[in-house]
């Protein structure tokens, strides 16, 4: 089966399943596929097979503990932005020795917990974060590895709000001071140079930017062995993208072979992946019920169960994701806009999408495995949705539907 099983995943070649699936469990739920998660996975390792590689799985895409469990027991390594991230990855049982740690502002008290259970590497995002990594490690009288995410400055031809390798960006260190700042890092104290990062955007569709980057990035690497200072990994980042719509990117194993290709000068030098998307994107979908259907001079709308509180991407981007019936009719399709409960006007998961669907339908929002149920939230006191994973022919809740007490379980009236 093709990596990128668009249009006919594990999950939509069960649609029954899926229907039961919400009849059992209610509707909205996001619905993933194992298979689909491990065969993702295992597309980036079997391509980069030949060189030493490390995929460490972006927890901010999906960081449901069977997800990370599931990659867990693959032998994936993981790529957190918080402590609540690492603090995950040790629940599902993730080996925290294959953890980097990305992020532009990372507390005292997070350094400190990721030095406690012994990360990979902390991806350095700022000169003063390298003062904190060092003073925190100094008084846990332990030595802290370190890799300098660099900004190399490159076009990631991608959505503003999800570029990061641009000068603009607040992301990682200008790749042009980067040899100063490694030497700093060399004088001080309770740091071990590791390796050197970058991460220039997400949902890239072409491999040119990645190269562009990483041949500044090569050129770098071989600079710094000039002043003494060796590096044993180089950290790709994530990025690579998922075809939501016409979009074709590369699959990832022309992705990984090209990287590899590329740094086939630096043959014993580990390298490391960071996606999160590319696995887990196709992986899953929001399952949705039609609740009513609404016409107001001529514009159709559906309206349904979900809103942008349980999938805010289209909101957030005007991201375009695939909208299907669950279970097709036969008929006159017409032209709806799918929005939600939520009283926002812009709440909606899809417009100008041709449906044919009746009221109490089922319909699926595809390629929501990533930054779906990780950005959501409970605005408009909306309980959070279930969570369930098809296992071949098991079908487990990996989180329960929030109920109306968990809204509120943390907070109190004035005495
Ligand atoms: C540092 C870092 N690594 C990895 C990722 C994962 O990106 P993607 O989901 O696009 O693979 C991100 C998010 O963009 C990131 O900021
Ligand atoms: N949340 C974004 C991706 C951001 C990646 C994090 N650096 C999306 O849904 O496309």
């Amino acid at each position: 089966m093709d990596y990128f099983n668009y249009n006919n995943d594990e999950l939509y070649a069960e649609q029954a399943k899926v229907a039961d699936i919400a009849a059992q469990f209610g509707t909205p739920c996001y619905v993933y596929s194992r298979a689909t998660l491990e065969r993702h996975y295992k597309a980036f390792c079997d391509a980069a097979s030949h060189h030493n590689h490390l995929v460490c799985y972006a927890v901010k895409a999906n960081s449901n503990l069977a997800i990370l469990n599931t990659l867990a027991r693959l032998g994936s390594g993981f790529d957190i932005v918080s402590k609540g991230e690492l603090a995950r990855v040790i629940k599902a049982g993730g080996d925290t020795s294959k953890v980097v740690f990305s992020g532009v502002a990372k507390t005292h008290d997070e350094i400190a917990f990721a030095l406690e259970h012994k990360i990979k590497c902390f991806n350095v995002e700022s000169e003063a974060e390298l003062e904190r990594i060092s003073h925190v490690a100094s008084e846990l009288d332990v030595n802290a590895p370190i890799s300098i995410r660099v900004n190399p400055d490159i076009d990631a031809k991608t959505h503003p709000y999800i570029s990061t390798g641009l000068k603009e960006n607040k992301f990682g260190i200008d790749i042009k001071v980067a040899v100063d700042v490694y030497k700093k890092a060399a004088n001080l104290p309770n740091l071990d140079i590791k390796g050197i990062d970058f991460h220039i955007g997400s949902q890239l569709t072409e491999v040119e930017p990645f190269i562009a980057a990483l041949k500044k990035v090569i050129a770098l690497v071989k600079e710094l062995a000039t002043h003494g200072i060796k590096l044993s990994h180089v950290d790709v980042g994530g990025g690579l993208g998922v075809p939501y719509a016409q979009e074709a990117p590369p699959h990832p194993s022309q992705y990984v072979s090209q990287i590899t290709q590329c740094l086939a000068e630096l043959p014993n030098v580990e390298l490391i992946f960071e996606p999160g998307r590319a696995i887990a994107a196709n992986a899953g979908i929001l399952v949705t019920q039609v609740e009513y259907l609404k016409q107001n001079q001529g514009k159709h709308f559906a309206i349904v169960d979900a809103g942008m509180n349980d999938l805010l991407r289209p909101s957030l981007y005007q991201a375009w994701q695939n909208i299907i019936a669950v279970k097709p009719r036969q008929g006159k399709t017409e032209n709806y806009d799918i929005v939600g409960p939520v009283c926002e006007t812009g709440d909606f998961l899809g417009k100008d999408r041709d449906l044919c669907i009746e009221a109490g339908d089922l319909i699926a929002v595809r390629s929501a495995g990533a930054y779906g149920f990780t950005m959501s939230s409970n605005y408009n006191s909306r309980p959070r949705v279930a969570e369930i994973m098809v296992d071949g022919e098991q079908i487990h809740v990996i989180r329960q539907r929030e109920t109306i007490d968990d809204l509120y379980r943390n907070e109190c009236t004035l005495p």
